[in-house]
Formats: C-alpha cells, sequence, structure tokens
C-alpha cells in the first residue's frame, strides 16, 4: 500500500454540505487536498486520472456554491468525477473504484443520490441537464428535489453533434440553465477541428476575465429591469470577451474564459452566476488535464487514463504483455494493406491511439481522419468516402458505434457502400463496466441485409480479416475482436483473404458440436480438451463469419451430431440467433437436434477483470463444458471453477 497523504480539511469533507462553512482560503486547501487524495487512490486502482485532476477546483467550487443533491451537477463522460466522489460520501471507497463489486469509475444513479444522471459515452450532459431543468418547471417528482441544472462538459465532448442539439433547444427554450465548458485543449488525443481552433480562438483574443470584467459581461442575465441600463454601461467598454460568440448565437449567455484552476475567480463567479442567472448560460473555464502531478502533465495525453504506478516517479505498473495486443495488430495490419493500396484510408472519432490508427495516422497522414467525438458524422463520412471511390475503414470501438447506427443503416447498408468496418472492444472489457461492453453489435448489424459480418477468434484471424474487408467491395463489412491481447499465435507475416461465409473446422469429434463465433473459441478448445477427460470429445468449429453464416458447415455439424452449442461474445440476437433460424428453416429440429446458444445474459454486467465478467456471463471454459455435460444429459460432479 501506498503512503496516504494527510488531508486534514478534507477529512472534514463528507458531504458537499460540509463545505458549506469553510472560507474561501480553506476551500482553496480542501481543493489542494483533494488533488492528493485523487491522484494516491488512483495510483492504487489505476483508472482515468488526467481529467479529474483539471477539475478539481472545479469540483470544489461547484459543490460549495450548488447544492447537491438538490442541484443537479452531471458531469459530461464523467471520467473527471473521481474527485466528485470523493466529496460526496464515497471517500471510504474511492480505492475500489473501476473493481469488481466497488465504486463505478463513471457516475451511476444507482451509487449516489449526487449522481443525478450516470454517462461514460461522452456529449450527453446538456441534453440531461435541460431534461432536469424542464422537469423542474414542469414540477416532476423528485426524491432530491429540484435545483439547478449544470452540465459541465469538456472541449472534447463539445465535439459531437448532440451537444449542439442541446444548446439549439435551450436556446430555445431560454430555461434558467448552467452549461460549463472545461476548456483543456484535450481529448484524449490532442483536439481537433474547427470548433477546437474556435474555443482557443476565445481565449487567445481575451485575458482572463476577473470578477469585474464577469459582473459587466453578465448583462445578458441578469433579470429586467436592469438589463437595459447594463447593457449600455457593457456597450462602453472595448475588448470584452463577452458577447458575439457562437454560444450566445444559440441563446446562452457566454461567461469567460476564466482560470479553471483559480478559485479566487472560480468562486466569485459561480457565486455571481448562482445569484443572478437568467435564461441558458456557459461559463468557459480554462483548465489543464493532469493539473498538478508532473507525470500526467507531462503525457501526452496529459495522463487520461493509466495503470497502478508509483506516486514519485510516475512509472505505471503494468503486466508484461505476451502476446501483440488485437488494436496493434489491426493498426499494423492496415499500414501494411494502405502501403499497397492508395484507396485504403481510414476514420478514427477521437480514438486515434485507442483503435491503433495511430499508426496509420503517422505513416500516412493524409489518408487517417480524426472526426473528433462524432461517430455519427465518421460512419457517414466513411460511406461518402466510399462513394467517392475510397476503400475506408472506420475503426470504432463496439460501444460508440451504437451512436452511429442511423447511419450504418441509412447511409452505408441501404446505400450496399464498401465502408469497413473495424469493431474494437467487442464482448465485455473490464473496468469501464457496461456502458463500455461491446455486447451488441453482431445482433445490430448481422440484421442488416447486405452486411458481412466476422469475428476474430485471435490476432491471427484479424490479419487475415483485415485483408479480407481491404479486398471486399461489394458492400459493407465489419469485423470485431476484443480488448487486450491476442492468444499467442503464430503470426503469419501477411493476412490472407478468407472466402466470404466460409468458417474452419478445429477438431473433429462426436456427438457434441461445440460452434464458435469470435475469441470465446480459446475457452472453447479449453473445455473441449477438459470434456476429454470425461470420455466425450466434442468437434470445435470457428464459424469466423456471423453473416454470411456457413450453411454448409452448420448443417454438417448438426446433421452428424447429436448437440449443437454456439458461443459468442455477445448478446442475444446475434450469431446464435442467425444459426437458429437456420437451422429452424431447415427443419434439423425436426430431427431431433439438441440446440444451445452461449450468448451474454440479459443484464447489464458491473465492471470486473473480463474474466470475472464472462463468468457472471456464464461464458468461460467451465461454462462451456457444463453446458456440454447438461445438454447430453451427463452428470456433473465437482464442477470446475
Ligand atoms: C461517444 C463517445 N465517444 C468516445 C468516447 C471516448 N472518450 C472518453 S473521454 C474522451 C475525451 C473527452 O474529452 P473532453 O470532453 O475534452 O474531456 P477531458 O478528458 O479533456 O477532460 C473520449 C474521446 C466516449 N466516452 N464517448
Ligand atoms: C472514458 C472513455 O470512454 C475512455 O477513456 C475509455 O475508458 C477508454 O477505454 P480503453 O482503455 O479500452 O481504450
Ligand atoms: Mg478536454
Amino acid at each position: 500500500m501506498s503512503d496516504r497523504p494527510q488531508t486534514p480539511l478534507l477529512d472534514r469533507v463528507q458531504v458537499p454540505a460540509d463545505l458549506k462553512g469553510l472560507s474561501d482560503r480553506e476551500l482553496r486547501q480542501v481543493a489542494d487536498e483533494l488533488r492528493s487524495e485523487t491522484i494516491a487512490a488512483v495510483s492504487e486502482t489505476g483508472g482515468h486520472l488526467g481529467a479529474g485532476l483539471g477539475v478539481v477546483e472545479l469540483t470544489v467550487a461547484l459543490h460549495a456554491v450548488w447544492d447537491a443533491p438538490r442541484d443537479k451537477i452531471i458531469w459530461d463522460v464523467s471520467h473527471q468525477s473521481y474527485p466528485h466522489k470523493i466529496l460526496t460520501g464515497r471517500r471510504d471507497r474511492i480505492r475500489t473504484i473501476r473493481q469488481k463489486d466497488g465504486l463505478s469509475g463513471f457516475t451511476k444513479r444507482s451509487e449516489s443520490p449526487y449522481d443525478p444522471f450516470g454517462a461514460a459515452h461522452s456529449s450527453t450532459s446538456i441534453s440531461a441537464a435541460l431534461g432536469f431543468a424542464a422537469a423542474r418547471d414542469l414540477g416532476g417528482a423528485s426524491e432530491t428535489g429540484h435545483g439547478d441544472a449544470i452540465a459541465v462538459i469538456g472541449d472534447g465532448a463539445m465535439s459531437a453533434g448532440m451537444a449542439y442539439e442541446a444548446m439549439n433547444h435551450a436556446g430555445h427554450l431560454g430555461k434558467r440553465l448552467i452549461v460549463i465548458l472545461n476548456d483543456n485543449e484535450m481529448s484524449i488525443a490532442p483536439p481537433v477541428g474547427a470548433m477546437s481552433s474556435y474555443l482557443s480562438q476565445l481565449y487567445a483574443e481575451a485575458p482572463f476575465q476577473s470578477l469585474k470584467d464577469v459582473a459587466k459581461g453578465a448583462v445578458s442575465f441578469l433579470p429586467e429591469p436592469f438589463r437595459e441600463g447594463a447593457k449600455r454601461a457593457k456597450d462602453m467598454i472595448k475588448g470584452m470577451a463577452v458577447g458575439g460568440t457562437l454560444f450566445e448565437a444559440l441563446g446562452f449567455s457566454y461567461l469567460g474564459p476564466i482560470d479553471g484552476h483559480d478559485m479566487d475567480s472560480l468562486l466569485p463567479v459561480l457565486r455571481t452566476v448562482k445569484a443572478r442567472a437568467h435564461g441558458p448560460i456557459l461559463i468557459h473555464v480554462i483548465t489543464k488535464k493532469g493539473k498538478g502531478y508532473a507525470p500526467a502533465e507531462g503525457r501526452p495525453d496529459r495522463g487520461h487514463a493509466t495503470a497502478k504506478f508509483d506516486v514519485v516517479s510516475g512509472e505505471q505498473k503494468k503486466a508484461p504483455s505476451n502476446a501483440p495486443s488485437y488494436t496493434k495488430v489491426f493498426g499494423e495490419t492496415l499500414v501494411q494493406l494502405a502501403a499497397e493500396d492508395s484507396r485504403i484510408c481510414a476514420v478514427t472519432a477521437a480514438m486515434p491511439d485507442g483503435t491503433g490508427l495511430n499508426l496509420m495516422a503517422e505513416r500516412y497522414p493524409s489518408r487517417t481522419f480524426d472526426v473528433g467525438i462524432a461517430e455519427q458524422h465518421g460512419v457517414t463520412f466513411a460511406a461518402g468516402l466510399a462513394a467517392g471511390g475510397m476503400r475506408p475503414f472506420a475503426a470504432i470501438y463496439s460501444t460508440f458505434l451504437q451512436r452511429g447506427y442511423d447511419q450504418v443503416v441509412h447511409d452505408v447498408a441501404i446505400q450496399r457502400l464498401p465502408v469497413r468496418f473495424a469493431i474494437d472492444r467487442a464482448g465485455l472489457v473490464g473496468a469501464d463496466g457496461a456502458t463500455h461492453a461491446g455486447s451488441f453489435d453482431t445482433a445490430f448489424l448481422a440484421n442488416l441485409p447486405g452486411f458481412v459480418v466476422m469475428a476474430a477468434a485471435d490476432e491471427a484471424e484479424l490479419r487475415h480479416m483485415v485483408a479480407t474487408a481491404a479486398a471486399h467491395d461489394a458492400g459493407p463489412i465489419a469485423f470485431r475482436y476484443p480488448r487486450g491481447e491476442g492468444v499467442g499465435v503464430e503470426m503469419p507475416e501477411r493476412g490472407e483473404v478468407l472466402e466470404i461465409g466460409r468458417g474452419r473446422m478445429i477438431r473433429q469429434g462426436a456427438r457434441v458440436a461445440l460452434l464458435s463465433f469470435g475469441a470465446r473459441l480459446k475457452e472453447v478448445v479449453e473445455a473441449a480438451e477438459a470434456l476429454e477427460a470425461r470420455g466425450i470429445s466434442p468437434s470445435v468449429a470457428d464459424a469466423r463469419f456471423a453473416k454470411p453464416l456457413d450453411r454448409d458447415l452448420i448443417l454438417t455439424l448438426a446433421r452428424e451430431h447429436e448437440a449443437l452449442i454456439s458461443i459468442e461474445e455477445g448478446a442475444v440476437g446475434g450469431f446464435g440467433s442467425h444459426v437458429a433460424q437456420l437451422l429452424a428453416e431447415e427443419g434439423v429440429f425436426d430431427n431431433g437436434l439438441k440446440f444451445r446458444s452461449m450468448v451474454l445474459p440479459d443484464t447489464f454486467i458491473d465492471q470486473a477483470s473480463p474474466a470475472d465478467m464472462y463468468a457472471v456471463a456464464g461464458l468461460n471454459a467451465s461454462d462451456i463444458e457444463a453446458k456440454v455435460l447438461d445438454t447430453l444429459g451427463v452428470a456433473q460432479m465437482g464442477r470446475r471453477a
């Protein structure tokens, strides 16, 4: 266990109300202690660090000025909410964060009344806050009461369409709503886009606003009748950053920029807003990601997420890896193919490193596009690239592709455009928990006419699937693969183009056939080996394709075995459902086949290690073994853990 910091004042703060009696000087001290505690805690657990460090002062100031949980403080993405958790009755559990049975790494309604809205996908906070404001004004029932609705949204999250949809609506409704734009000039990677440049311009052109300036600029949220006189006064002042911003055009009062680490600016500004706000207001706060911890501040991602680390040196404690990560295999294979084909290009939605497209960006920057947190646009942009004669790879985590689903259907599938979807983080991802689980993509893609849907059983298979996708111009194609390292198989120098809709036999056995789709194959083989010891020798096949199915392979397995069991890392409605449909259509059930489909359960599984999450899901080798025995009616004694 690492040394815990001395935090005498923070120790007195169990809930935000305890901040109320403190002086501004004491609040500054609370912020300093909160920063030390956040660093110490994350050093023991790993997790999101940089974003939280950047909002320490803002967190203290918000809780000191407003009255949560009556006032609703809504953290966008909420990866920056660790300091908020520490201040809101969860300090004693902060070292359980992102672990099995511990605190979530994100805000979660079921975890605390101080988390009025759960998040983890970005850019939802303004919509949710506006909903709270409207519910308040309509007299909706609320256990915690109704107060202000305050959205805290980052500059990266501000690149997504949802944020503008919400501001457009908020400006129209004109309700009292507070949006704090936490501008640290960072997403996970450096932010991209015209909006980012616009924000930089806003504060490059104007110095930080003092309380005096803010008061002068706060014309538009002053109640009548003071507004007119104040406006005349403001008009006489030259060079203010207030007035004429995009936000004002959308119907918001704009305040800022304000130094988000200076409590002497933050506290009076927030108090003024609380006392006088009228209609929607956007407060532009400038912060530094990783603030106050040199190893985080010095990292290119400003310490976005980290493994456990040594507080003094900042050195991370990572387990050595035995195999390349799927992400790296994807990135390297794409670069290899792009070298031979100038039509290959790539799209990421703010996740260049996470998807491995950083490799492509380094080698072929003009063919690599980071669209910002904008999955919807990213998918349609890729559709346009495909229509324009390119071979685009849209590399998007399974969970984030959900946001671009209508674009997948309407812009890609209906037009049969050959967009290649590289779907990383398929299946259960571990510490990020339910919000980031890649559970649904097989189901929501394989039901689309003309889509080819593949899943890689190992890293070599992934290489083949990247090559297969590159060569496939007939329509959309997707391949999914899990988070983390591969299984350690020998890697082919080059990917081979697979025959569309053709699976492969892994081992020939009898009585029961195990039909795997994706990276559970390792567990399936392990189960088959364990069953050998019980005198049962299953056949094992890797389906490779959920669409089109390998009909010959599946029907042969069905006809030659007493039982057929499909296994996948996805929710119901995916591969197994398509297999069941085929078997039903072909009348195979009429012959007495015992068919079982092992899928993720119909629940959202909380964070834990991937193995623990798969144990909850009942998809580990021992579960597969048990399913075989149960299906064959073999008595089970001493089930393996
Ligand atoms: C829809 C969606 N796409 C991608 C992500 C991955 N993601 C998490 S945080 C983040 C960067 C957010 O940047 P910003 O809002 O500026 O917050 P900061 O980390 O800078 O505080 C990204 C891209 C996500 N959570 N949700
Ligand atoms: C908050 C968020 O959405 C990302 O930071 C995410 O946690 C990254 O996940 P990976 O670690 O799997 O890239
Ligand atoms: Mg940011």
